[in-house]
């Protein structure tokens, strides 16, 4: 075969002719057509769709081609085959318009289906948001027999998943259609679950035989995918993936409903609490909360505080669970997070010396730390409690507290005992277990604090250590050498003997305690000691127990706050900060706190200052509660009281606040059921006008402890008539406010009775009045006296006479068996046969 002459184009080798065709813009082009000879052309009805458009020839071509028809081939012949050529592409036009037609159709029926289920799944939607939208408990209820309808229906499966079945086998059959004409395309394995496709036949419900459906539908949904990408198989995936999203709205709606029930929340409840902040705690929308107020006819906005009776109704509302706080919430702040326990390192421990008055806790705690406190004390007895820092021989810090022996102190040695680890009792071995000393046992068993008996005094000649341990076993402290568990140690703080076995015995049960503390957190500590230094301004002396307190932290402390300006250790020593365990001198206090309160560090002034005021106005609202008479009862109870008791009102300023409370305690105790001293101030400082003017208005003296009054004070004093007195040792001053309190008792009144008469005759005399004839029968009848009138031994009458009369002279007195004429003053209700008890009355001075 050859290509020669170009024009032509390759034959077959049997006929072929040329025909010219023409375009527009004149151009032409000549097409070769050929016909073959022996086979009869009879096309298939696909035979077009598989022919590119171009090639197939045109009746036209069709009709020349016939004008050189091969030969043999009648006219007729050749007429038939067009007419069957005509009628197959008639045909197969045909079926192809009806195969657009039934595409056109099942697309409708897609799109139908797309937007049914659209509207469906909006529908569930809709009503998902108006049952979430419920907040009030009838309609969450009714949200829940919604639920329990549709969980029902869920069983009842078959029926109502009728509608969903159509699709599906549409589906089936359209994929079946699709493969026909997409055969040989790719299948994949299945792409649901083993578990999904029998819930999917059970659905369906259909009547056909399960596992053919299924396979059609496999089948289907199989060329689908691949074939159609996202046609039908778009729609079967959409159909699951949205009964999926369906069973998780009714999961997420049933979770809701058990949500409400299963999260409740405890609420803590201050006494007033702001909505938006109630709402957060609830952890519910606070447009939610408004509505709930709002349909209780509050109407209030989210940044206005409710009441916390309103706030509880709220709570319970939502179903939560309403704490009451007693502390405000802005405690809340002060970060009471436990320490993990890789962050807690060991810290010294805290050693509180007690025991009785004078066994020698100061000297022993002195030659621990080699330094002579003893002889700087007022009148010898330690005043104000100390903390120091040791380090033993060994390189263990040990941490002392001095607390003072004097029993006025006993509360705060309880309060020590409290931050003390390890309790050293002092007992001296030439002197016996004194009340104190039970009361050092007996704080220390309370506070579950672990002791040491140190036996003190070794070195005197009356010593006897022994003795003192068995005293001990009577308040079951079973010492070591009594075979207990007590560690014991003897000791004396003159000669230094024994001292290293005290401090190994305080290292050994400190190492026992294990004691341990996070130096990374806020700090928190406890004030031993405050007081008012002039020029420093308030300082208190903190125990640091917990964290670091560094200079520059913001803290509260009780009632006060402050911001660190200075911290001293317990050498004088400027330091910068000072971690657990670590006595500290804290100054840059607004005021002077109290000893005992609890120091905390917290982020910024604001949180300090608003704690402070709260805890200000906390103990305002309790004193005021403790003031006022609530019921009429309580009320006459108390005028009865404040009528029976005569009071000795003063005013307490001393130095450190530790005195100041011991005073108080001391004097609280002077006192009887008549009589009791009244403390109507005390404080820390110089004793001030203010203090002058509130001793004035009460008719008090005021007592400085260790303190003078200023200047001003003191003019004030001088001009009002104010005493002040002054004070350096507590026993002092008790004595004297005891010798003054004594004043105000009322003198005893003692009744001596002195004789009886006997009413024999009553006479009329003008001008007197009745007058009584009587016979004395014992004792004396005296003019002065008192007399009481019995009669049949009641007595009717008592009060004074008017005359005593022996015959008719005046008398002073009468002696037994004596007539005499006796007159009552304003009384003359007297009969023959009465009694007159004679007696006088003797004032007897008493005291306290
Ligand atoms: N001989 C002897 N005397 C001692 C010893 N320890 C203390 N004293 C004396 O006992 C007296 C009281 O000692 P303090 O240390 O003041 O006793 P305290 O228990 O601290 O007393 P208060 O501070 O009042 O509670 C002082 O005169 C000491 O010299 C000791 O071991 N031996």
């Amino acid at each position: 075969m050859s290509d020669k002459d170009g024009n032509k184009t390759l034959g077959i080798g049997g006929r072929s002719g040329q025909v010219k065709q023409s375009f527009s813009h004149g151009r032409t082009k000549s097409v070769v057509v050929e016909t073959k000879r022996k086979r009869v052309v009879v096309p298939k009805p696909g035979a077009a769709a598989e022919k590119p458009a171009g090639i197939a020839p045109t009746v036209a071509q069709v009709s020349a081609a016939g004008s050189r028809r091969p030969a043999g081939i009648t006219d007729a012949e050749m007429e038939r085959r067009l007419k069957a050529l005509a009628a197959a592409k008639a045909r197969e036009a045909e079926e192809a318009a009806t195969r657009a037609a039934e595409e056109k159709a099942r697309e409708e029926e897609r799109e139908r289906r797309r937007a049914e289920a659209e509207a469906k799944e909006r529908e569930d939607r809709e009503r998902e948001e108006a049952l979430k939208a419920k907040a009030d408990e009838d309609a969450r209820r009714a949200e829940e027999a919604q639920l329990r309808e549709q969980k029902k229906a869920e069983v009842r499966k078959p029926a109502a998943a009728e509608k969903p079945a159509t699709p599906a086998d549409q589906a089936a059959v359209e994929a079946a259609a699709a493969r026909a004409e997409a055969k040989g395309v790719s299948t994949t394995g299945p792409r649901k679950s083993e578990r999904d496709r029998p819930e999917r036949g059970a659905d369906r419900g259909a009547p056909a035989g399960r596992a053919g459906e299924r396979d059609n539908r496999r089948a289907g949904k199989l060329s689908l995918n691949d074939a159609l990408s996202g046609g039908e198989g778009g729609r079967q995936r959409s159909l699951a993936a949205m009964k999926r999203k369906q069973e998780r709205a009714k999961q997420k709606a049933m979770g809701q409903s058990v949500r409400a029930e299963k999260q409740v929340r405890d609420v803590q409840l201050p006494e007033t609490i702001v909505v938006s902040e109630l709402a957060n705690r609830m952890a519910e929308r606070a447009a939610d909360v408004v509505k709930s107020l709002m349909q209780m006819g509050m109407m209030v906005s989210i940044n206005q505080p409710i009441d916390a009776d309103t706030a509880e109704l709220v709570i319970e509302e939502f179903g939560h669970r309403a704490v009451r706080v007693s502390d405000s919430d802005v405690e809340q702040v002060i970060d009471t997070v436990e320490d993990k326990d890789e962050d807690r390192q060991p810290r010294p421990p805290i050693i509180t010396i007690m025991g009785h008055v004078d066994h020698g806790k100061t000297s022993l705690l002195d030659a621990i730390r080699h330094a002579n406190v003893v002889s700087g004390e007022a009148g010898g007895i330690t005043q104000h409690i100390g903390a120091y820092q040791v380090t033993t021989d060994g390189g263990a810090v040990l941490t002392f507290l001095d607390t003072p022996g004097h029993a006025a102190f006993t509360s705060m040695r309880a309060r020590g005992a409290n931050v003390t680890d390890i309790v050293v009792l002092v007992v001296a071995a030439d002197d016996a277990v004194m009340p104190q000393t039970v009361e050092a046992i007996n704080h220390a068993k309370a506070a579950k604090v672990p002791m040491i008996v140190a036996i003190n005094k070794v070195d005197k000649p009356a010593a006897d250590p022994n003795k003192v341990r068995t005293a001990l076993l009577q308040h079951e402290v079973v010492v070591e050498q009594m075979s207990g568990d007590v560690q014991d140690v003897e000791v004396s703080a003159k000669t230094g003997q024994g001292l290293d076995q005290l401090l190994e015995a305080i290292a050994l049960q400190a190492e026992i305690l294990e004691l341990r503390a996070n130096p990374e957190r806020a700090a928190q500590g406890a004030v031993i000691e405050a007081q008012l230094d002039v020029g420093r301004g308030p300082v208190a002396t903190v125990l640091v127990q917990n964290g670091t307190l560094k200079r520059g932290d913001i803290f509260v402390v009780g009632e006060q706050w402050g911001k660190v300006r200075a911290l001293i250790n317990d050498k004088g020593e400027r330091v910068e900060e000072a971690g657990p365990s670590v006595p500290v001198e804290v100054l840059g206090l607004n005021g002077t706190p109290e000893a005992g309160d609890v120091l905390n560090v917290v982020e910024t002034e604001a949180q300090a200052r608003e704690i402070a005021d709260y805890r200000i106005q906390a103990a305002k609202d309790k004193r005021a509660a403790a003031g006022a008479a609530v019921t009429l009862d309580q009320m006459m109870a108390k005028a009865k009281a404040d009528q029976s008791v005569a009071e000795l009102p003063v005013v307490v300023k001393a130095d450190v606040q530790g005195s100041a409370e011991a005073i108080v305690q001391a004097l609280e105790k002077v006192g009887n059921d008549e009589v009791r001293v009244r403390v109507l101030h005390y404080g820390v400082g110089a004793i001030t006008e203010s203090d002058v003017g509130l001793a004035e208005a009460s008719g008090a003296p005021v007592i400085g402890f260790n303190v003078r009054a200023n200047a001003p004070a003191r003019n004030a004093a001088n001009q009002k008539g104010v005493e002040i007195r002054y004070y350096s040792i507590i026993y002092d001053l008790v004595d004297d406010i005891k010798a003054a309190a004594s004043g105000l008792l009322s003198a005893e009144v003692r009744e001596t009775f002195i004789g009886y008469a006997e009413i024999r005759e009553v006479f009329k005399v003008t001008g007197v009045g009745k007058v009584a004839g009587c016979l004395v029968t014992e004792g004396v009848a005296r003019r002065s006296a008192g007399v009481r009138l019995l009669r049949d031994n009641v007595v009717i009458h008592e009060g004074t006479l008017k005359t005593l009369k022996r015959f008719k002279d005046e008398v002073k007195e009468v002696q037994s068996g004596q007539e005499c004429g006796m007159a009552f003053e304003n009384y003359d209700d007297i009969r023959p046969g009465d009694v007159i008890e004679i007696f006088e009355r003797e004032e007897v001075e008493r005291k306290l």
